[in-house]
């Protein structure tokens, strides 16, 4: 199922059980802005190349839209609109101050030299440059970015707005970045699966873990699990997959892939087919790769007892069904990834100040914010008779709600969410103009 659907799907599940009408249901779907610009360079023999780049900025209700920007070759609108609206609902579940949105550019940074990112990099700034901004909309690196890609980005906008570190998160320290946010989603990751297993009577110490992807957040996550005592036995990535029922050394893995640039050919474990992996026997999987991978084609044979969503949407909702039957559980990426963003949200906050945290702070506040997110969502799976899932999803959705309604339907309930049809009769008139705001503000075609 495509990203978009999946995300929409699951969206209009939780509305359900919030009880949300209709037409402001539809309005959250709809994105506050699509930008989609070429992005033409030369490259290094002096050819051109034109790309694709794209910024969906979802909402803004809860504060300026945030989101990290993906080089990737199946980057496409939809699956950037769906990855823009999940930021809505994480950075509300993580209870920060933020929006939601997402960019990426159709491409495949493994095919362009460092000077032909950068130059990909400042063309798509120069595109957006008057879309983003420190109270508007802040990136950060996702998929085939990283620290250095903030650098070009803080750069280039500068040029045209003066300084402004707190424009992108995740830039190098050096930079104004924070100690930390290099660390932060896989440390995020492991953070809320202790809070997922303590409620099963379990530790990481004792359970067997297979890690899909060996990037920024796959594989700081296996080093943090490997840290605790954890026994990761499978690793995969794009160059392959490897193997060993008694453990890899996650160091001396990630000392061979920093010196090859591959898992292939690694003295400490077997290789392994890496479509195998998500099926592989172990405890608990962590997806830290693309999205929709755990599908109807294979969620039957997963082996797994907890799956930690560090990637985003990598179940889609045909497998989430099979899954449950077979009594799997599954810890919903816009908690379980929120890592990122939390402390990207504390990078921004020092930025504003002008005051540098520690690591120690950095990672301390990290926890209480993944630890009391996880109670928010259980009290929300309690409230609403739900998995995880929808736990998550209700949680996310209920701050967005609760500004539109207080926006434009003034003090109506005061923090209880009520159906919309609730204040129908007394406030007919005021709810058409809400939605003649909303046709007028977002060009919706929205019956009345
Ligand atoms: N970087 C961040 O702070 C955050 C990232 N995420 C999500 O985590 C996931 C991974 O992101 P990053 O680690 O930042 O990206 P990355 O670009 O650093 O790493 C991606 C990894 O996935 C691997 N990969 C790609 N295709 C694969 C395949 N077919 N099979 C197995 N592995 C494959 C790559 O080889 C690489 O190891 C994405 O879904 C991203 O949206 C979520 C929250 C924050
Ligand atoms: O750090 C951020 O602002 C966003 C990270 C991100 O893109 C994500 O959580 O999917």
């Amino acid at each position: 199922m495509n990203a978009l659907a999946a995300t929409s799907r699951n969206f209009r599940h939780a509305a359900r059980l919030l009880g949300l009408d209709s037409k402001v249901e539809k309005s959250l779907l709809i994105p506050f802005r699509e930008i989609k610009v070429e992005c033409t360079i030369p490259k290094d023999d002096g050819t051109l190349v034109s790309y694709v780049g794209f910024r969906v900025q979802h909402d803004n209700a809860r504060g300026p839209m945030k989101g990290g920007i993906r080089y990737h070759p199946e980057v496409d609108p939809d699956e950037v609109n769906a990855l823009a609206q999940l930021m809505t609902w994480k950075s509300a579940v993580a209870d920060i101050p933020y929006g939601g949105a997402k960019g990426g550019i159709g491409c495949n940074p493994g095919d362009l030299s460092k000077t032909e990112l950068e130059r990909l990099t400042r063309v798509f700034t120069q595109k957006i440059h008057d879309l983003i901004g420190v109270h508007t909309d802040v990136p950060a690196p996702d998929m085939g970015t990283n620290a250095q890609t903030m650098a070009w980005i803080l750069d280039e906008y500068s040029k045209f707005h003066g300084h402004s570190p707190a424009v992108v998160t995740g830039k190098p320290i050096d930079l104004g970045g924070s100690l930390g946010r290099e660390a932060a989603t896989g440390r995020g990751v492991v953070f809320a699966t202790e809070a997922l297993l303590a409620e099963h009577g379990k530790s990481i110490k004792d359970l067997t873990f297979a890690i899909q992807g060996f990037g920024n957040v796959g594989s700081w996550a296996a080093k943090l699990v490997h840290e605790r005592g954890g026994k990761v036995i499978a690793v995969s990535d794009v160059t392959g997959a490897v193997k060993n029922p008694n453990g890899i050394d996650i160091p001396e893995l990630l000392r061979h892939k920093e010196t090859t640039g591959s898992l292939k050919d690694f003295q400490g474990a077997e290789s392994m087919d890496a479509n195998e992996l998500l099926i592989h026997k172990c405890d608990v999987l962590i997806p830290c790769a693309l999205g929709g991978v755990l599908n109807r084609e294979n969620a039957a044979d997963v082996k797994a007892k907890f799956i930690i969503e560090a990637a985003n949407h990598p179940t889609d909702p045909e497998a989430d069904e099979i899954l449950a039957k077979k009594g799997v559980v599954v810890l919903p990426d816009i908690y379980a990834n929120s890592g990122g963003v939390t402390v990207s949200y504390f990078e921004w906050v020092q930025n504003i100040q002008g005051f540098m945290w520690d690591e120690q702070q950095v990672n301390n506040t990290l926890q209480n914010y993944m630890t009391r997110a996880f109670h928010n969502i259980k009290s929300m799976c309690q409230t609403h008779d739900c998995n995880l899932r929808m736990g998550a999803f209700t949680l996310g959705m209920k701050s967005p709600i609760h500004y539109y309604r207080n926006v434009f339907i003034g003090s109506c309930s005061g923090l209880e969410i009520l159906p919309i049809s609730t204040y129908q009769n007394q406030m007919l008139p005021l709810l058409q103009l809400l939605i003649l705001t909303l046709e007028i503000c977002c060009d919706l075609q929205l019956e009345i």
